[in-house]
């Protein structure tokens, strides 16, 4: 498609290629000269162009010759640039395709991206942005003719969506004490980090209980407010409460003869701790308003990652309780602590990813993102990491997943240029006060023309009041979440997903 050219290649001496002797080949696609003549210009710096104003002819060129990346015109005479997009990915679907597009035509290029196209170039083109994008394909290119060092194929995903995997000694600790408790009737106390999988642990004591065939029921206590929680644990009876319309029945009544999973154990207010304690103690309990006493034959598991010994001293739990739930405790190691797990689980997780989101020319991971995440320390843990590999495989648009596209905050760390605070990580776009940078945040967002500027921006916000409210509260996440007019497992999340860092009670930190 014919399209005027707005910048003209600057002619100053150009740098001299970075890459190495035979220089890198592009082909260009496009049915005016003057596109393809800027192009030539453009790249003759850094690379040899072939061009061709079909795609027929370009096609023909890709089959004679070997090329590191192919710029094509999403409009050409003879066949759309989708069609021979196609083509292109069918005779190697290695080689980076940038789509050159006229901005109007931005649903194409979303198009094109969702066919795994390398990037789009809007016309009319500028030498700078042309010229890095295609160094970038190149670069692309030659990394990941590397051979994997992860492959995408050999997980064990189609096996089951909940496998366990580790074998790391922590592992196989836990896993041994789950077979020998699994099937002792007594409540269990699981310990550890968010995301190191204690709700994994849960499943698979239950899994192999003498209680397997009847229900298994969670409850996030964290994700509702006090009075909620306790009417969703006991049920209530018609009238109980404003709004109490009719009876219900609680989670302990309807898993009777089951499993319940008690998920943040530590987020209960006293008046239901005394419930839960009673249940514990002789398996009876009442419905919220009501006065008949009922007994139910439940099996608790519960988890937490919060100081519950710390907790008691300060009196916001009772000692009762947790000597009841923590007769048999397994400890989760965080994720650092087992890093040898680490290649398994991302094997396990591309195969899902790759698998799930139709990505068949994946083949897996480079050694040098391997070598990066293999030595990134995880404060989200295995939940973390899933996120990552996911995310990893969504962005890639090439069959190997390279160092590139990780996370900043992981190729950061390596590079040391983490921040002080434990677990945070610094993205970009951050200023080194939160929340003082929103205008400055802003700003150079639209200068760098990005389309995420309200989900940065909110996050940057959302961060920074929460980072101030637990400063206020010294840490107490309950007075938090009321202050913040959200619930304790929102804010939990939030704190998760921001890696905010509570170092002590009282001290705060945001991550940069
Ligand atoms: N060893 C593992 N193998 C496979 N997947 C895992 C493993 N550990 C955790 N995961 C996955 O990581 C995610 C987080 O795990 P899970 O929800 O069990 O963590 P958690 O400790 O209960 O977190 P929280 O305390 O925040 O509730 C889930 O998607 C889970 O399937």
């Amino acid at each position: 498609m014919s399209m005027a050219v707005a910048e003209a290649p600057d002619t100053s001496p150009q740098p001299k290629s970075k890459w190495s002797v035979p220089a890198p080949n592009i082909l260009a696609v496009d049915d005016d000269p003057t596109i393809l003549a800027f192009v030539e210009r453009s790249l003759a710096s850094i690379s040899d162009v072939a061009t061709a104003k079909t795609a027929g002819e370009g096609l023909e060129k890709l089959r004679r010759g070997s090329f590191d990346a192919i710029l094509l015109d999403i409009q050409l005479p003879d066949q759309n640039g989708l069609a021979a997009y196609c083509e292109i990915k069918e005779f190697d679907r290695r080689i980076p395709v940038i789509f050159m597009t006229v901005e109007a035509a931005s649903g194409t290029a979303i198009e094109a991206m969702q066919l795994g196209a390398f990037d789009y170039i809007a016309k009319p083109l500028s030498v700078e942005p042309l010229r890095d994008l295609v160094e970038k394909a190149i670069e692309q290119r030659q990394i990941s003719s590397v051979p994997v060092a992860i492959s995408a194929d050999d997980g064990d995903s189609h096996d089951s969506g909940e496998l366990f995997i580790g074998r790391s000694p922590a592992m196989l600790d836990v896993f041994k004490a789950i077979g020998k408790v699994s099937k002792q009737d007594v409540p269990i106390l699981i310990r550890g980090e968010s995301g190191t999988g204690k709700e994994l642990v849960a499943r698979a004591l239950y899994q192999y209980s003498h209680r397997r065939d009847h229900d298994f029921l969670a409850v996030n206590c964290a994700a509702l407010p006090d009075n909620l929680l306790e009417s969703e644990l006991f049920g209530h009876e018609k009238g109980a409460f404003t709004g109490a319309e009719s009876r219900r029945i609680g989670k302990f009544e309807q898993c009777n003869g089951g499993t319940l999973f008690l998920d943040e154990i530590g987020d209960m207010a006293p008046g239901v701790q005394a419930k839960v304690l009673r249940v514990l103690q002789e398996q009876r309990f009442e419905r919220v308003g009501g006065n008949r006493e009922l007994t139910t034959d439940v099996r608790i598991i519960a988890a937490t990652n919060r100081p519950l010994e710390d907790m008691v001293a300060a009196g916001d739990y009772r000692e009762d309780l947790l000597y009841r739930l923590n007769g048999v405790t397994i400890e989760l190691p965080p994720l650092h602590q087992r890093l040898s797990d680490v290649p398994a689980l991302i094997r396990f997780f591309l195969a899902q990813a790759k698998q799930e989101f139709s990505k068949p020319d994946l083949e897996g991971l480079s050694p040098e993102a391997l070598d990066l995440l293999s030595s990134y320390h995880w404060p989200g843990n295995v939940r973390q990491l899933r996120a990552v590999i996911r995310r990893s495989v969504l962005d890639c648009t090439m069959p190997v997943i390279t160092s590139d596209i990780l996370p900043v905050e992981i190729t950061r760390s390596q590079r040391g240029e983490e921040s002080a605070v434990d677990g945070a990580a610094p993205r970009p776009g951050r200023s080194p006060l939160p929340g003082a940078g929103l205008p400055q945040l802003v700003k150079k967002l639209l200068n760098e023309k990005s389309n995420n500027v309200y989900a940065l921006a909110t996050e940057y916000m959302e961060r920074y009041v929460i980072t101030e409210v637990l400063k206020a509260t010294e840490g107490n996440q309950s007075q938090a979440a009321e202050i913040l007019g959200i619930t304790r497992g929102k804010l939990r999340d939030r704190i998760t997903s921001y890696h905010i860092s509570l170092k002590s009670n009282v001290e705060i930190e945001p991550d940069n």
